[in-house]
């Protein structure tokens, strides 16, 4: 963390330290005013104003370091919030799915969240730190050997702290991993509630064999962690006061030193109990923080090195020129995409897959379950890469660098669709018109309104919210159009608009427009279909096969 504020924001840092070293030179001041009091009684109203002029700026400089350090590391954490979404946003889509959403969700919550734990610790760490620096010096200028004695008790400290805390530091590391998991059933039980609540026998297998093993083994581990630093913490800091209990009895027998440094010595080894403890007591929460920030440290490099290029150019308009008299829109020329295995079970291989697709056509991908449809879509849409073959658009091939590019020519509603409360077109767009029609077909007038360019509502019926998320797209006004199996779930009259009024809507206005479609009655509204089996194209039995 400190490494952090030295690279990123040295000028503040150093700032805070300087406010730090005042308050350590204050605070020592503090004590040596005591001490001087203690045998000088006849100087006693004149050390007063010096113990009330030290007192205040010791206050002021701790409160000014305390609020720079603050300042700093609230600056951290947004740093690494907007980085880490914004790292995560511009990544390739395959890279987060390797991750997994239980992995993304840990690092995003419960690291950063640790991360602003801990915060509150930087400057009480960096102020007991200063003083204890500085009361070591001030203990070497009232006495070397005495102040050799600590130094060799302090280098004790540190060298046992250091070897008892490898063990928990490990286990430490475990719980952050055991955290992924936790994080997995937690989503499994928020996602699966309905399914959870509805059978006693799954929730209790659920419970039993899933989810309370993987409480209790991070339960165990967390426990045994702490254990081993409560070991460490006291042990390594016992060390330390014994040093100083050592010195204050000792020392006035074993060192040849006057009464007035006695004194000195005596108040500044008591003084040091407390920030000695302050620091010793935060190293296990500043490990964990550490350990959080090396995570999210590593997530930002790894989504940094999958981040998609994208070159300077407007939005897709090297694609809209044609090349060299290239007759389809998009083109796939013998593309292959295979899943990365995860044991030695042969992944499902789409390919090698050669179609073109025309501008202004209508086109209807069907197949069985598991055919392909939806990573055809995906390699359509340019989420995913090709393993072999590539892709063509207006006769551009479809490099890395223009992927993003390329991409921002499609809208698209998902099967696993999200529906934002924001709608992306101007109020006052002739599209918002043609909107508020397909609000009226859809039957969703009385329910939602767009204004303000968003949707008044999103808690509606799953049917509605996808009906939502098809005007939303609609309003995207983009060249191509991408729909995964939209009409699913909708009632027969609304499946009637979409295929018989929306999709020759679109298509009058020279969209492109790819349907992934189960409805055989409707397949007459496609100017082509194209049928996926086991990952490649396979001859419809109709007329309009491709
Ligand atoms: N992320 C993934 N990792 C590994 N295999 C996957 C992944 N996604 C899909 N598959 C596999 O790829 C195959 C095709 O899946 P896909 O989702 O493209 O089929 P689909 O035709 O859209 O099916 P459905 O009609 O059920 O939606 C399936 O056998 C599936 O098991």
């Amino acid at each position: 963390m400190f490494a952090y504020f030295i690279r990123k924001m040295p000028f503040r840092f150093t700032l805070a330290i300087i406010v730090g070293v005042i308050n350590g030179v204050s605070a020592v001041g503090v004590i040596e005013v005591i001490s001087q009091g203690a045998v000088q009684r006849n100087h006693l109203p004149s050390l007063a104003w010096t113990f009330f002029g030290l007192c205040f700026v010791q206050i002021a400089s701790r409160i000014s370091s305390e609020i720079l350090l603050i300042s700093l590391t609230q600056d951290m954490i947004l740093d690494f919030r907007v980085k880490s979404s914004v790292n995560l946003l511009e990544s390739e889509y395959k890279k987060l799915e390797s991750i997994g959403k239980p992995g993304l969700t840990a690092m995003l919550t419960s690291d950063i969240d640790m991360l602003t734990q801990s915060a509150h610790l930087v400057p009480n760490v960096i102020g007991n730190g200063i003083v204890i620096v500085f009361s070591l010096c001030y203990a070497a200028f009232l006495s070397l050997s005495g102040c050799l004695i600590l130094l060799c008790f302090l280098a004790a400290g540190a060298c046992i702290y250091h070897i008892l805390e490898r063990l928990p530091r490990a286990q430490m590391e475990q719980v952050r991993e055991q955290t992924d998991v936790l994080y997995g059933n937690i989503r499994a039980i928020l996602e699966g509630l309905k399914e959870l609540q509805l059978s006693s026998r799954r929730k209790t297998y659920f419970l039993d064999n899933v989810f309370i093993p993987s409480v209790q083994r991070f339960r165990s581990l967390y426990s045994k962690a702490m254990i081993g630093y409560s070991f460490a913490v006291n042990i390594g800091g016992m060390l330390f006061i014994i040093a100083i209990g050592f010195l204050f009895f000792l020392f006035p027998f074993l060192l040849k030193i006057g009464p007035a440094v006695s004194i000195s010595l005596s108040f500044l080894l008591l003084y040091l109990i407390q920030p000695v403890s302050n620091l010793v007591g935060s190293l296990p929460d500043l490990r964990r923080a550490e350990i959080a920030m090396l995570r999210l440290r590593h997530l930002n490099v790894d989504l940094a090195a999958h981040r998609e290029q994208s070159v300077d150019e407007p939005s897709g308009d090297i694609f809209l020129s044609k090349a060299g008299g290239a007759e389809a829109l998009i083109c796939f020329v013998d593309v292959c995409h295979q899943y990365p295995s995860q044991s030695d079970d042969k992944t499902f291989m789409l390919g090698p897959l050669n179609l073109s697709i025309r501008e202004g056509e209508v086109v209807f991908v069907v197949g069985g379950n598991g055919s392909g449809k939806t990573t055809l879509a995906m390699l359509i849409l340019g989420f995913y890469e090709p393993h072999s073959g590539h892709i063509e658009l207006n006769g551009h091939i479809v490099s890395n660098s223009r992927r993003v590019h390329y991409r921002n020519l499609f809208s698209a509603v998902f099967a696993d669709f999200y529906l934002f409360d924001e709608v992306l077109s101007g109020e006052h767009d002739s599209n918002m018109v043609l909107a508020q029609e397909y609000l009226n077909k859809f039957d969703l007038t009385h329910k939602v309104e767009i204004k303000k360019n968003r949707f008044s509502t999103t808690k509606l019926s799953t049917g509605q919210r996808k009906r939502m998320a098809l005007v939303s797209s609609y309003l995207e006004d983009r060249p191509i159009y991408l729909f995964d199996e939209w009409a699913a779930d909708q009632d027969p009259v609304f499946k009637k608009v979409f295929y018989t009024e929306l999709l020759p809507e679109l298509k009058k206005r020279g969209k492109t427009i790819i349907v992934i479609s189960h409805d055989d009655q409707y397949f007459n509204c496609a100017d082509r279909v194209i049928k996926l089996q086991d990952g490649v194209i396979k001859p419809l039995l109709d007329s309009k096969a491709s």
